[in-house]
């Protein structure tokens, strides 16, 4: 049997899962045997990748969050795109059942996929119904503007029913970059990087986002808002899990965790995005996140024909319609969707689609297709570091994004130099 490495970076409930896929794809034919290895987070996993690639020792397929394909594309040595390998192991492959809103993140600008979609996410809003109940507010009413969460977070927090209102997974992600999308705003220049390399951030220039950040600042002190540090949100679900927060914000595929930390303790809705009534445009649609596999390079061809077979397996109606159903991630292929709806799944889950009524909420504009930027893994870590500065009374909104405009600029400069 040829040996088939996957380097990955599900954890918890996402990682079981994606043992069991992997367990069952090697079941199911005698040629290959797929080893799944978990390597932390996603910027651990990519930093990982690369660093096996230089000393020779990588992968045959790494999984890189959706950030980080600036980076991967412009590896050119590195990358086996996922359209020409399947094409060279004549392994049948329509880039046409994908979603639109899922394929066109990865395409480059001639129309090729370049890597295989997998776990494609968005995100959503959970809040706990029992503490709406609690507050005296309606359970099957989810806050849909930020006026409409800061009242109800009032309620519930005057009514004991929860001792603060909100947190949020991803502060980088879904309050800033999918805020902006959300809003029909540009975070940089040229469709977010879509235009080229010469693409520049331009975050502090969304006021709407400015006004935003402040808001988050003003609301921290009033407990409204906890912040999920250490870095970026990662210790945000506990505060919702354990019943501090009546509202979260996370990613779609956060709904594994959610449902399983949950369970018996109290009820879970599920809401789109809060946006700003006033802020002309929004809400428009939400980008991507999750991540997709990338093929890479310097192993021999009875590597590339299981890894062709492995991710035809990966992308089957079946097995995507399983994955995203367990997970929250999106269906990402038009097959598994209408597989999913004919299972009666998103009828007998209510709430199970938002993400994909977000996404898909308006025809994508500039502003809202998603963002290619190179070096952009490290420009997270800065608006990660720039946001915490803010909520220590450092910085105000409008310094703090300012900052990651010019530092961040200086990042994206340096890789555009080094790729031309
Ligand atoms: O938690 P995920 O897998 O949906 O990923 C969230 C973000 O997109 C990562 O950049």
């Amino acid at each position: 049997k040829t040996t088939i490495t996957w380097w990955h970076a599900m954890g918890g409930e996402l990682g079981k899962k994606l043992d069991q896929i992997v367990a069952d794809y090697n079941k199911s034919q005698d040629k290959y045997q797929v080893v799944a290895t978990y390597k932390g987070s996603y910027p651990q996993t990519m930093t990982a990748a690369i660093a096996a690639f230089r000393a020779k020792k990588q992968p045959d397929i790494v999984q890189v969050f959706e950030v980080g394909t600036g980076t991967m594309m412009a590896a050119k040595g590195a990358v086996y795109p996922v359209y020409k390998l399947m094409k060279d192991m004549g392994e049948p492959f329509d880039p046409n059942g994908f979603l639109k809103a899922v394929v066109g993140y990865y395409t480059d600008s001639q129309g090729n996929m370049l890597s295989m979609p997998f776990n494609s996410s968005t995100p959503i809003m959970y809040y706990n119904k029992d503490a709406f109940k609690k507050a005296g507010l309606d359970p099957n009413k989810p806050p849909k503007t930020w006026g409409e969460l800061v009242a109800d977070s009032k309620q519930i927090m005057k009514s004991g029913a929860a001792k603060c209102g909100f947190t949020s997974g991803w502060i980088s992600w879904i309050q800033a970059e999918n805020f902006s999308a959300w809003h029909n705003q540009p975070i940089g220049t040229e469709e977010n990087g879509f235009g080229g390399l010469g693409a520049r951030l331009e975050f502090g220039k969304d006021k709407a986002l400015v006004k935003h950040w402040a808001n988050l600042a003003e609301w921290q002190k009033e407990g409204i808002f906890k912040y999920g540090g250490p870095v970026g949100g990662n210790d945000a679900p506990p505060m919702f899990y354990s019943g501090d927060c009546a509202i979260y914000m996370n990613s779609s595929a956060s709904r594994a965790g959610v449902l399983a930390n949950t369970k018996g303790k109290f009820e879970v809705g599920y809401g789109m995005l809060p946006y700003y009534a006033d802020v002309k445009g929004a809400p428009q649609n939400t980008i991507i996140g999750g991540a997709t596999l990338w093929v890479l390079r310097g192993h021999d061809k009875a590597h590339y024909k299981g890894v062709a077979s492995f991710l035809s397996y990966l992308s089957s109606a079946k097995v995507q319609a399983d994955w995203s159903q367990f997970s929250g991630y999106l269906p990402i292929t038009q097959a598994a969707y209408k597989l999913g709806q004919e299972q009666g799944f998103y009828a007998k889950n209510p709430g199970s689609d938002v993400g994909i009524k977000e996404i898909t909420l308006n025809p994508p504009t500039a502003n809202s297709k998603g963002l290619r930027f190179g070096n952009y893994v490290q420009v997270r870590d800065i608006i990660d570091t720039q946001f915490q500065k803010m909520l220590a009374g450092n910085e105000t909104a409008q310094q703090a994004l300012d900052n990651v405009d010019t530092d961040g600029n200086k990042l994206i400069k340096q890789f555009q130099q080094a790729n031309q």
